[in-house]
């Protein structure tokens, strides 16, 4: 796999190029991202089928693509036997965004109001997923995620980030204070943040990319096992 992987203006032409020329259409890719998260998230946190324990998972989703994301993991998850709950404090009004909440609803997923202080997420959770930002973001963490990051490092359940920690430069990483998750999904491509990624499993998903455009960007994309939907990084 490339160590150098996309800068955050090669992440954002390959996501033009693809939405664009390549013909995809961005609840398309979506609906294949999160469903890659969600298997990912199933593959790093096994269902004990005899007990509910490893069942609740908390979504946090952002403002943007990364949150869409996240709404659809919380679908796939729930398909898949778990218990998720979603906090989504900014909601875009496009439809599409509006569809994923509805089919969230429609799948008996609940919606939290207000993010409990860390202590009584950690005791009601057994995970969280981190929907917060992707390669869009930039610049200081403005509010209410600067308090809501804040939570979630303090809480003591492990985190799995869609994409990129939330938080962290999309280039560069994140220091000792930011979000340090047990599970990384990389999308597309691992960002160049992912070199700081020391958790205990990076997963590559998204495998939607045409060859075409991973040799254009150089991606160097690693193999995905038969028909899975994601694959280990070392
Ligand atoms: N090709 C692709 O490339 C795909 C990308 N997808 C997802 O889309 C993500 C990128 O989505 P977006 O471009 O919408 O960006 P993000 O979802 O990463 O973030 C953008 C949002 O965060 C806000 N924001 C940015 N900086 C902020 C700050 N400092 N404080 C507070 N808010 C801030 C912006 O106002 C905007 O609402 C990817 O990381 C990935 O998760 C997938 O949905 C499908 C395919
Ligand atoms: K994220």
């Amino acid at each position: 796999i490339s160590v150098r992987g996309p800068s955050q203006e090669e992440a954002q032409s390959i996501d033009q190029e693809l939405f664009s020329t390549a013909g995809f259409s961005v609840d398309q890719l979506m609906e294949l991202a999160g469903l890659s998260c969600a298997t990912a998230v199933a593959r790093a946190f096994p269902l004990d089928t005899d007990t509910t324990k490893g069942r609740t998972v908390l979504v946090v989703c952002g403002p943007g693509n990364n949150g869409g994301d996240g709404l659809v993991c919380a679908r796939h998850l729930k398909l898949f036997g778990y218990e998720p709950t979603v906090f989504y404090p900014k909601r875009p009004k496009k439809p599409l965004f509006q569809g994923l909440v509805t089919q969230c609803h429609t799948m008996e997923i609940s919606f939290l109001d207000v993010l409990p202080q860390a202590e009584a997420l950690s005791r009601t959770f057994s995970l969280v997923v981190d929907a917060i930002f992707g390669f869009g973001f930039s610049g200081e963490v403005r509010e209410p995620f600067q308090s809501i990051l804040s939570t979630i490092c303090a809480a003591t359940i492990p985190v799995a980030s869609i994409d990129v920690p939330s938080g962290w430069d999309v280039e560069i990483g994140g220091s000792s204070h930011d979000l340090n998750p047990d599970v990384l999904i990389s999308l597309t491509a691992p960002k160049r943040c992912t070199r700081n990624f020391h958790g205990r499993l990076h997963f590559l998903g998204g495998r939607f990319v045409p060859p075409t455009l991973a040799q254009k960007y150089e991606l160097h994309l690693p193999p995905f096992p038969g028909t899975d939907c994601v694959t280990l990084l070392p």
